[in-house]
C-alpha cells in the first residue's frame, strides 16, 4: 500500500486543521502518530479513511482518492476513540457487519480476542462500559486485517492489564501479518517501544517523520550549572532550555552524542518528553 499526500489541506470554517502536508507512507510498519490536542491527527486519519474530502491538495492511496471510494475504503480500517458502532447492535452483529465489509477479515482472531477481552457477544453496544467498547473497537481493528489499519486513541477506559494485552496482540498480529498500522496516542511512553516510525503533527503541519529508534537515540538532555550550559548551547540548535535555581537543562536532537565537559552531564530523553519539547507552544522546530 502506498499513501501519498501532497500539499494536503483541510479547513473547517475558520480552522485550518491541516495546512498543506506532504507525506509518504509506504512500508508496512507500526507508525506512531503523535502531537498535541488539535494538531490535526484525527483529521488526517479521517481523510485517509475516506470519511471526508480534502479542502485542497492531493491524497492518494494506491493511486486512488479515498473519499467515497469502496475500492480504497475496504482496505482501510479506522477505529476512533469512541462511537465506532451503532448503539443498538450486539457485539455479535458488529463483528458480523465488519466481517462482511473487510474482505480479509480474520474470524479466528476476532474469536480469540473476544475471549481475551472477556467480551460477551450477546451484549448491545449501548450496554458496554467505555473500556468494553474500546475493546470491541480494537477487536474490529485487528481482525479487519485491513492493509491500512488506523487506531485513534483506541484504549479509552481500558485498564492497564487490558492495554498491555492490546499492545501484545497488536505486535503479534503485526509480526504475523505486516501491514501499515497507524496508532495515534497520548500515552507515548507506554507504547513507544511498539513504534517503528514516528510522525509528529504540530498545528496542522508535520513537524517530524523519523524512525523511532533514531528519535530515541538522537534525543539528548545536557544538564548542569547555567553558566556552563550557556557556553555549551552556543551555536547549537537547541529544542528547549530550562533553568531553575542556577542549573539548566538543554534538550536537542543530534546524530552523534555531544561531548560534555566540566560539571555537565548528558542523558537520553523519553519520547514523550521530546514530543512535548518539540511542540512547545512558543514555536516548534525540529
Ligand atoms: N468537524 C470539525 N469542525 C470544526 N473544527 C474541527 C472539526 N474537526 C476538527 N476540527 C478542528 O481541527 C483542528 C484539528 O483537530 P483534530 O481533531 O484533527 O486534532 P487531533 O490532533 O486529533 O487532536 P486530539 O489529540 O485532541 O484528538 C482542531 O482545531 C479542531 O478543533
Amino acid at each position: 500500500m502506498t499513501i501519498v499526500a501532497d500539499a494536503l489541506t483541510k479547513e473547517y470554517k475558520s480552522t485550518k486543521a491541516l495546512k498543506g502536508i506532504d507525506i509518504r507512507i509506504t512500508e508496512p510498519k507500526i507508525y506512531g502518530l503523535l502531537g498535541r490536542n488539535g494538531a490535526g491527527k484525527t483529521t488526517f486519519m479521517q481523510l485517509l479513511a475516506g470519511y471526508d474530502r480534502p479542502s485542497s491538495g492531493d491524497l492518494f492511496i494506491n493511486g486512488m482518492k479515498p473519499f467515497d471510494n469502496r475500492a480504497v475504503t475496504e482496505k482501510i480500517c479506522l477505529i476512533k476513540e469512541a462511537d465506532n458502532f451503532k448503539k443498538d447492535l450486539t457485539v455479535q452483529q458488529v463483528l458480523k457487519i465488519a466481517s462482511m465489509f473487510y474482505p480479509q477479515w480474520n474470524k479466528e482472531l476476532a474469536e480469540e480476542l473476544l475471549e481475551g477481552f472477556d467480551l460477551n457477544r450477546r451484549r448491545r453496544v449501548k450496554s458496554l462500559s467505555k473500556g468494553m467498547e474500546s475493546a470491541l473497537g480494537i477487536i474490529v481493528g485487528l481482525a479487519s486485517n485491513a492493509p491500512v489499519t488506523m487506531m485513534d486513541e483506541p484504549y479509552i477506559g481500558l485498564d492497564a492489564a487490558s492495554r498491555a494485552y492490546f499492545y501484545e496482540v497488536l505486535l503479534e498480529e503485526f509480526q504475523s501479518n505486516p501491514r501499515i498500522i497507524i496508532l495515534s496516542t497520548h500515552l507515548i511512553d507506554e507504547v513507544s517501544n511498539l513504534f517503528e516510525e514516528v510522525i509528529i503533527f504540530n498545528k496542522g503541519s508535520i513537524l517530524l517523520q523519523k524512525s523511532a529508534e533514531e528519535l530515541r537515540e538522537q534525543s539528548y538532555c545536557v544538564s548542569g550549572p547555567t553558566d556552563q550550559i550557556k557556553a555549551f548551547v552556543e551555536g547549537r540548535h537547541i529544542i528547549k532550555e530550562k533553568s531553575f535555581a542556577g542549573t539548566s537543562q538543554a534538550y536537542f536532537l543530534s546524530v552523534e552524542a555531544p561531548k560534555v565537559t566540566g560539571d555537565l552531564t548528558i542523558s537520553g530523553v523519553p519520547m514523550q518528553d521530546m514530543m512535548v519539547h518539540l511542540t512547545e507552544k512558543r514555536g516548534a522546530r525540529a
